[in-house]
């Protein structure tokens, strides 16, 4: 019998149940208590909804309060120096994952970076080079007993130790030539104790999840492989083990594993369905071998006519016996259910596919193998009708859009003069001092933010009062910035839900859920917008809010955009086109919008870009070619203004001096960066003078509510100066303050203009 098997399910909960448990219990509303026991609900309820559905292998420990990975280094005793003295449990956990300001204490948290591709974030594991390792808990083992106390045998899913170790970093002060994965044999042991107890408790599969294995690896790793899993496979005959890797191809790396004992490999068919046919050459016959046939990246309703030809092929070859149905990744990435959209038309319905609907998919192709394809007749038809209405709809195709797609020339990707005469330009425009000051763009999203945006959304309020509370919000963020003197001013984004679901809901082409939230980080969840047809702009969408800011202040306001790369990043992506095509159109609405808003007075314009490193392609050899058109995007959304008027952009949360050659081709004026987290690695390219337009490397990091002391900034500031000359240098924090409540916020901006005026009149006095 082929199995139907899911690698993971989101954790948020038909309506985020879990964020709203988890900010409660921050916030003091709830004890700890109220929280685990909420939250042991709260998976039961996935468990049995996965059951019902039909699955075979259903995930355990895919559940988390805050991140999988963290999760691992809690439970391994991976905790950094800095966290020893508090309280052993959540108070440790969350500090590791927040950092934590409350009276006497006051520690930073780890560093948050982008899990593979995805938008996604994880929390790095800091490890000692003499790292102990201790099994401080045993969550799997207690989520694996909770499933099996309400009749659901599932399947543990942990992530790999090679993997673990290669996602994490050196602590802080580690020798030189120390890499983490010089501790596999340490913390092997503790793998097997839990496999050990896994098996006594009854676990008869085993998801080892080992994602590292589809990047680009030194052969030398094959060692290290070879080894965790010639061990791990010896720990229980009763306990079989699945190695899960998905995101990409795994290629040679499969030589990596695959004389190694194992008992199945999870490959994914939808990034690279050309690996099936020499896997399945490859694949020695005590391997059964699990297929990511239905995208987990993405929310289209499958074709399950072509998943079932692909399926054939494997049970043709492997027998059904070792045949698994899986979702490409874990569905961590898809929202929850479909069923939650009320305000769709059933067209649009029926061209989706969210989490609980792909676990359907997946039943069915599973059923129409072992029972025959007649057994699901019904469904087939209902999903051929849904792909072929996709294919032929009018909606998808606009006449205007594909006629200026084949009009661009080579003037429109690039600006009228290069950098050092528009530097020129704009200095004397905008009079701006040395150390300018500036944000990032978002402020406090308060709760009344929040709520009257709700309530304009249900016709609670009508437009003019949403528009009158705006007003004043935007008012009183210019008053504050204007108190603080800081330089270059933002109007504070509260009008927008989310960076890139604001504009999808102004451009044409775009389709919003009311549910489709998918986890970003920790409690964060965003709700990708849908692009499913060509995209334009029918109206002007920010022009009238800078305007209005602009109007409030004698200061420069700075204009608001969410970059062509961003929004195709972070949006659920139509498959019919190649994305280069979906990016250059949507180039073209923003560039309007530039163009609009330059006309309207303003002179300094942010196109944010935050998600262009995580597009990245996985492996080396693929980036060229995506660094190419993404480069060229952000050119055709940015270029065509005067010269005087100031270009910024914005990034955040990755390693970016691997594609630090693609930045200077952006060719913004300014660039704000997030660095604070990663340890001030990004400056290096900049004393190799790789980078040479504007630069504001953020200060600190506003994903944590401690305010930065005025000492601290100076240190910081200090530091970059070593690397970065002074007339290039910009003053801001690492991203948005959106997640931040007004008191820091007001401290922390407060605390760094202090500093910028500072350094400003020291350089004065010499
Ligand atoms: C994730 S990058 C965020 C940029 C955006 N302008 C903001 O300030 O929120
Ligand atoms: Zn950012």
């Amino acid at each position: 019998m082929v199995i139907a098997t899911n690698l993971g399910f989101p954790r948020m909960g038909a309506k985020r149940e879990l964020k709203r448990l988890v900010e409660n219990f921050w916030a003091g509303k709830i004890d700890e208590n109220a929280l685990l026991s909420g939250a042991k609900k709260h998976r039961e309820e996935h468990w049995s909804l996965q059951k019902n559905a039909g699955l075979d292998h259903i995930p355990s420990n895919d559940f988390s309060f805050y991140d999988q990975v963290v999760d691992h280094s809690y439970a391994f005793g991976v905790i950094p120096a800095r966290y020893k003295n508090l309280k052993p449990g959540l108070e440790t956990y969350f500090a590791m994952c927040r950092g934590l300001q409350k009276s006497g204490v006051d520690v930073e948290a780890c560093e948050m970076k982008k899990w593979f591709d995805t938008n996604y974030h994880y929390i790095v594991p800091e490890f000692d080079s003499n790292q102990q390792f201790n099994l401080n808990a045993t969550k799997i083992i207690t989520e694996y007993n909770e499933a099996k106390a309400v009749g659901i045998q599932t399947r543990p899913v942990i992530l790999g130790p090679v993997s673990y170790l290669l996602l994490g970093k050196p602590a802080r002060g580690s020798p030189q030539e120390f890499e983490p994965i010089q501790l596999l044999s340490k913390l092997l042991p503790l793998y097997e104790e839990i496999l050990c107890k896994l098996a006594e408790a009854g676990a008869t599969w085993i998801q080892i999840d080992e994602p590292c294995l589809i990047r680009d690896l030194p052969p030398t790793l094959k060692d290290e492989y070879t080894s965790a899993y010639n061990a791990l496979t010896k720990v229980s005959p009763k306990l079989k083990i699945l190695i899960a890797t998905y995101f990409e191809r795994i290629g040679t790396n499969i030589d990596f594993i695959i004389d190694t004992p194992i008992n199945a490999i999870h490959i994914d068919l939808v990034r690279s369905p050309g690996q099936l046919e020499p896997i399945l050459k490859r694949l020695p016959s005590t391997v059964s071998l699990s297929l990511g046939l239905i995208n987990g990246r993405n929310i289209w309703t499958a074709n399950l006519d072509d998943a079932l030809a692909e399926a054939q092929k494997a049970v043709t070859a492997l027998g059904s016996e070792r045949v698994f149905i899986a979702p490409s990744c874990s569905l961590l990435h898809t929202p929850h259910s479909v069923q939650n959209e009320k305000k769709m038309d059933s067209e649009m319905l029926g061209w989706l596919s969210f989490a609980v609907e792909k676990i359907h998919e997946l039943v069915i192709i599973s059923k129409a193998l072992n029972c025959g394809v007649d057994s699901v007749q019904a469904e087939l038809d209902v999903n051929r009708k849904s792909i072929q209405s996709r294919r032929t709809s009018s909606r998808i195709h606009d006449p205007i859009v594909q006629e200026k797609m084949k009009s661009l020339t080579p003037d429109m990707f690039k600006r009228k003069s290069p950098f050092r005469e528009r530097q020129q330009k704009q200095k004397q425009k905008l009079g701006l001092p040395l150390f300018p000051t500036t944000t990032v763009g978002s402020f406090p999203q308060t709760k009344e933010v929040r709520s009257i945006r709700a309530k304009l959304k249900k016709g609670d309020v009508t437009l003019a009062q949403y528009d009158e509370f705006m007003n004043k919000e935007i008012e009183k963020c210019i008053r504050f910035q204007e108190g603080i003197d800081m330089d270059v001013l933002v109007h504070g984004e509260f009008e927008r839900n989310d960076m890139v679901e604001f504009f999808g809901e102004n451009l044409q082409g775009y389709v919003h859920s009311e549910n489709g939230w998918v986890q970003s980080y920790g409690s964060r969840c965003t709700k990708p917008p849908i692009i499913f047809g060509d995209v334009s702009r029918p109206k002007p969408m920010t022009v009238e809010v800078i305007k209005y800011a602009q109007s409030l202040t004698k200061k420069l306001v700075k204009g608001m955009l969410t970059g062509p790369v961003t929004m195709l990043q972070w949006s659920f992506v139509r498959d019919d086109q190649p994305r280069k095509d979906t990016t250059y159109q949507l180039a073209l609405a923003i560039l309007q919008e530039v163009q609009d808003l330059e006309a309207a007075g303003i002179s300094v314009i942010q196109i944010d870009e935050p998600a262009i490193r995580e597009g990245l392609p996985i492996r080396k050899e693929d980036w060229n070619e995506y660094l190419q058109w993404a480069v060229d995007a952000f050119l055709l959304s940015s270029c065509g203004v005067d010269c005087s008027t100031q270009i910024h952009t914005h990034m955040c949360y990755s390693d970016f001096n691997d594609i630090i050659e693609a930045i200077q081709r952006l060719d913004a004026d300014v660039i704000t960066i997030e660095n604070s987290r990663s340890d001030l690695k990004l400056l290096n390219a900049f004393e190799k003078r790789e980078y040479t337009n504007e630069i504001g490397p953020g200060l600190y990091d506003i994903h944590s509510p401690r305010v930065p002391s005025t000492e601290e900034l100076k240190t910081r500031l200090k530091e970059i100066l070593k690397y970065i000359p002074k007339n290039l240098l910009w003053v801001n924090p690492d991203c948005g303050l959106k997640t931040r409540g007004w008191k820091e916020v007001e401290a922390a901006l407060k605390n760094l203009t202090d500093v910028a005026k500072e350094f400003r009149a020291a350089e004065a006095g010499c």
